[in-house]
């Protein structure tokens, strides 16, 4: 077997091939919710260079690594236009209907898109910019703080299996922050706690109703509120004994009242913190996360609020929409 590959960098030919492609797919369809398209999906993606999809496709057989990066898609930057204040109110489509459709297409190779009830309205694709009054949250919309290590939604049995980020602008450089630990290095007795149901893991503030305005869907607010109260103690390390796959958000966790577990919390805390790594994501870069094997976060930054903040679209993708069906309305819902 080969190594794992962490990047695949289009050569220009590839990229203003698939340039072409997503501006062709844009105009057949109505916006990143059009049932025709995601069922399209598929059908579509085989139209990518055949390199791009073969490397997506070894990424997730091999489960080996907790992020790769596709490099070097183009776009016009005066067709997506100014970084919006708020992802509330925009078009359907919006000007970048077709850097959309390129995260999906990405998706689609990987599994089935889906998105939150609980989440930016419901919406499907979502926006990552800073984002007016919220500064200081724990939420991708922040910025003066640092976004804590976290795997995406981890307080959730049917979180993604993978996230995708798309960046659209990034003109100080601001790094996404990714950790992908070495969990061999942890004592034997801290891998034993952290394999067993010993942690409270709470939803995240995203999900909170004072975020979402869901007008026409029958959103669970309730159940986020009964998982912010629950009892329900889930394992931070499974699958695997000998390459344990993650789930964690240590800032939305409580210590364990045993000592022993909080004492291996802590173990993979440390770890976590020791394993960073900076990815500054430039224009035309898909981040994919193995959302089982990386912590990622973000680094502080400063807002500009003058239309060309940093901007990336977002995705969560599921190898199994049928684990979801209990919640989704039929069987192509996406939402959850
Ligand atoms: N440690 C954390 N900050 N966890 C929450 C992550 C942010 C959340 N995924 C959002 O969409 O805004
Ligand atoms: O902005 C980034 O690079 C990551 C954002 C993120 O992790 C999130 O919104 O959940
Ligand atoms: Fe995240």
């Amino acid at each position: 077997m080969s190594t794992p590959k962490r990047t695949y960098h289009l050569s220009a030919e590839e990229a203003a091939e698939v340039e072409n492609l997503t501006l062709r797919i844009a105009k057949e369809y109505t916006g990143p919710e059009d049932e025709q398209l995601l069922r399209d999906l598929p059908l579509l993606a085989t139209e990518l260079p055949v390199g791009q999809r073969r490397f997506l496709r070894d990424f997730a057989l091999e489960d080996e690594l907790g992020y790769c990066v596709v490099r070097g898609h183009v776009f016009d930057d005066a067709r997506i236009g100014p970084t919006p204040q708020h992802w509330r109110g925009r078009p359907t489509p919006t000007p970048e209907f077709a850097e959309e459709i390129l995260l999906l297409l990405h998706g689609s190779l990987l599994g089935e898109p889906f998105g939150w009830k609980t989440q930016q309205d419901a919406r499907l694709v979502h926006d990552i910019f800073p984002i007016k009054g919220f500064e200081t949250e724990q939420m991708g919309i922040g910025s003066t703080d640092t976004l804590t290590l976290h795997t995406e939604d981890a307080f959730h049995p049917w979180r993604a299996d993978y996230l995708l980020l798309e960046c659209l602008r990034n003109p100080d450089g601001i790094a996404t922050i990714v950790s992908e630990p070495d969990l061999k290095l942890l004592a034997p007795e801290h891998l034993e706690l952290l394999h067993e149901p010993n942690f409270l893991i709470r939803p995240d503030d995203s999900h909170l109703a004072k975020h979402n305005v869901t007008l026409g869907v029958d959103a669970e607010f309730s159940e986020i509120d009964e998982m912010k109260a629950d009892d329900n103690r889930v394992a931070v390390l499974y699958g695997s004994r000998k390459h344990p796959y993650l789930r964690l958000d240590p800032y939305f966790m409580e210590t364990p009242k045993d000592p022993a577990a909080a004492a291996a919390l802590n173990a993979v805390n440390e770890l976590l913190e020791a394993s960073c790594l900076d990815v500054a994501l430039e224009p035309g870069d898909v981040l994919i996360i193995n959302n089982h094997r990386l912590a990622h976060g973000r680094q502080a930054f400063q807002a500009r609020y003058d239309g060309t903040d940093r901007w990336l679209k977002r995705v969560s993708i599921t190898t199994d929409l049928r684990k979801s069906h209990e919640r989704r309305a039929s069987a192509t819902a996406r939402l959850i």
